[in-house]
């Protein structure tokens, strides 16, 4: 695909797949007032904004239902907490956002599953392992409630660069059982953030169980080319229509300004301003 793209095209098209994030102690009203007037830029629209559930009223208010507003719970730690989970969930929902990203209890899981093999070969035998049904019993208090309310999106966010190859086919399968909007790979915080080859098990189960469910690549993503091999995959697997963002994110805090050396100067940042771009 990105052949038959310009780059500007390219540009264009990750912005408008991209969740404009900023999930950062230091936030507030004015760095979210700068990242919302980034997200409706004169350019292309990003798919959404992620924010801290304290900031997600005042996004909604400035965007104005232009650009969809996502927040995280159980962030980022993905604790197996209930009374957490419920707590946060409401508030969520008491801000009207559109989206929530969701962190699954993945430490829990690696628990479950310390015994098994490292490598994991077969996706269609996922089912058949123990760990996945207790894992997706716990799992059904949470995700259902999740997946039952029809307003809001639900990602759920997997934390694969901490996951092996099985724990992420695991987690992947539960999450489309349960029907989530999207599958989700990393919070920024922890580990290694998206991976390609993480991607890539995603993607087959999605087609597998000829799933609805969407994919949002995230974590230390920070330039269109690294983007554009997501992109890539993910039609070559699914086929171009995945490419939309009713199905197909980035979350990324540090990929602005690529986009928009792109759109302004015709070519991508130097290495040297790469490194910088550690915020949008
Ligand atoms: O949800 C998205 C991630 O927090 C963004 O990660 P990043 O800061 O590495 O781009």
């Amino acid at each position: 695909m990105s052949s038959e793209l310009t780059l500007q095209e390219q540009a264009l098209l990750v912005m408008s797949l991209t969740d404009l994030t900023s999930l950062d102690d230091k936030d507030n009203f004015n760095s979210i007032q700068d990242l919302c007037s980034k997200a409706i830029n004169p350019y292309q629209h990003t798919a959404a904004v992620c924010v801290y559930k304290e900031f997600a009223a005042y996004a909604k208010y400035l965007l104005n239902n232009q650009v969809k507003v996502a927040t995280v719970i159980n962030f980022p730690d993905g604790a197996l907490d209930f009374t957490r989970f419920t707590f946060e969930y409401a508030y969520a929902l008491s801000q009207q956002v559109d989206e929530i990203d969701y962190v699954f209890p993945w430490r829990k899981l690696i628990e479950l599953t310390q015994d098994q093999e490292y490598e994991f070969k077969d996706l269609s035998q996922v089912t058949n392992n123990s760990a996945y049904q207790e894992m997706r019993e716990i799992m059904q208090k949470y995700l259902q409630p999740l997946c039952n309310n029809q307003n809001t999106k639900i990602k759920v966010i997997l934390e694969s660069g901490s996951l092996t190859p099985l724990q992420i086919a695991i987690a992947s399968q539960i999450c489309l059982d349960y029907g989530v909007d999207f599958i989700k790979t990393s919070t920024g915080k922890h580990g290694e953030g998206a991976k390609l080859t993480d991607a890539e098990i995603i993607f087959k189960l999605i087609k597998l169980n000829q799933s609805k469910t969407g994919f949002k690549a995230s974590g230390g993503i920070k330039t269109v080319a690294q983007a554009m091999e997501y992109i890539n995959l993910g039609a070559k697997i699914l086929g171009q229509d995945f490419i939309a963002p009713q199905t197909f994110r980035f979350g990324a805090s540090g990929i602005y300004k690529d986009i928009i050396s792109i759109l302004t100067h015709g070519k991508s940042i130097s290495s040297q301003e790469l490194g910088q771009a550690s915020s949008y």
